[in-house]
């Protein structure tokens, strides 16, 4: 597989370790020092394109590769409230674009069994639900892109809470934000973001009744499981046409 890496940052860095340790290429890295290198002429022989940059770059760069006929891997997150205008474009195109919130495998067997267990808790009742999301002090947004996934997964499973809200005291870039924990409304989700030292992501969904407290929770120890995800996602992509998330992936 040829491929081009967009973003050479903490992510990019580990996908071409593990491209190589699977004979892959990366013929193409694109940085914020070349970006302008996103076109034609460079993407030209390019398989696949894993795109890691920021939320205020993703879009143009995954719109960039759609346009020229490239297959995209993309896990950027804080900025997908735009992603179905390119699955839109992707499928005009005949073109290919693999996105996931989280390539951690153990992320997302916890999406199902936060999804199932929203659905036991909603059959049982009186229990609160809280998401709590602790990631390194470099990430640029709040609440993390694997919390949003949570969320929906609950929402869509538990019928007394309609939104959720994102309690991220020192945060000032968080969306949805609630100023105090004591602000979030009873039938909204509260996700608390914390930012510490080099934390590669901790997600914990918490249950607790006036009884009792069950909770939840996925602990990333390096950044290769993101890496590896993201590149068997690619080799996933190759040759496919469509839109394409981990649920397919898994079912293969
Ligand atoms: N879905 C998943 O499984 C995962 C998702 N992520 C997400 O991926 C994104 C990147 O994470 P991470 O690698 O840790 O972040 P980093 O900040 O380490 O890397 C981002 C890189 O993108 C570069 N960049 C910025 N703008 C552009 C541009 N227009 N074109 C090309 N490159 C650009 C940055 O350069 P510069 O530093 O000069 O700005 C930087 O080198 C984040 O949104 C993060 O949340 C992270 C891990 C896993
Ligand atoms: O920025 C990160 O580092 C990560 N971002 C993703 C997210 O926002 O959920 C995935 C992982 O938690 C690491």
């Amino acid at each position: 597989m040829k491929a081009a890496i967009i973003g050479y940052g903490k992510m990019g860095r580990e996908i071409e370790r593990i491209l190589t340790e699977r004979g892959h290429e990366a013929a193409l890295v694109i940085d914020t020092d070349n970006a302008g290198e996103l076109d034609a002429e460079h993407l030209a022989g390019i398989d696949v394109a894993l795109e890691f940059t920021t939320p205020a770059t993703a879009y143009a760069n995954i719109r960039t590769c759609l346009e020229n006929g490239t297959a995209v891997v993309s896990g950027t997150t804080g900025w997908t409230d735009r992603l179905a205008e390119l699955q839109e474009l992707c499928r005009e195109r005949g073109g290919a674009l693999f996105y996931a919130s989280n390539y951690c495998l153990g992320v997302n067997l916890m999406f199902r069994l936060n999804r199932q267990l929203a659905a036991m808790i909603g059959r049982v009742g009186g229990y609160g639900v809280r998401i709590e999301e602790v990631h390194h002090t470099q990430k640029l947004d709040a609440p993390s892109g694997t919390a949003i996934t949570l969320a929906e997964g609950i929402l869509d499973n538990l019928a007394d809470k309609q939104g959720w809200v994102n309690y991220a005291p020192g945060i000032a870039h968080a969306t949805n934000r609630v100023e105090r924990s004591e602000d979030t409304p009873a039938d909204r989700i509260e996700i608390r973001s914390v930012r510490e030292g080099a934390v590669p992501g901790i997600h914990t969904v918490t249950y607790e009744s006036d009884d009792d407290m069950l909770e939840l929770k996925h602990t990333i120890k390096n950044r290769r499981t993101l890496a590896m995800g993201a590149v068997v996602a690619a080799e996933f992509l190759c040759g496919k046409q469509g839109v394409f998330g981990m649920d397919d992936l898994l079912r293969n």
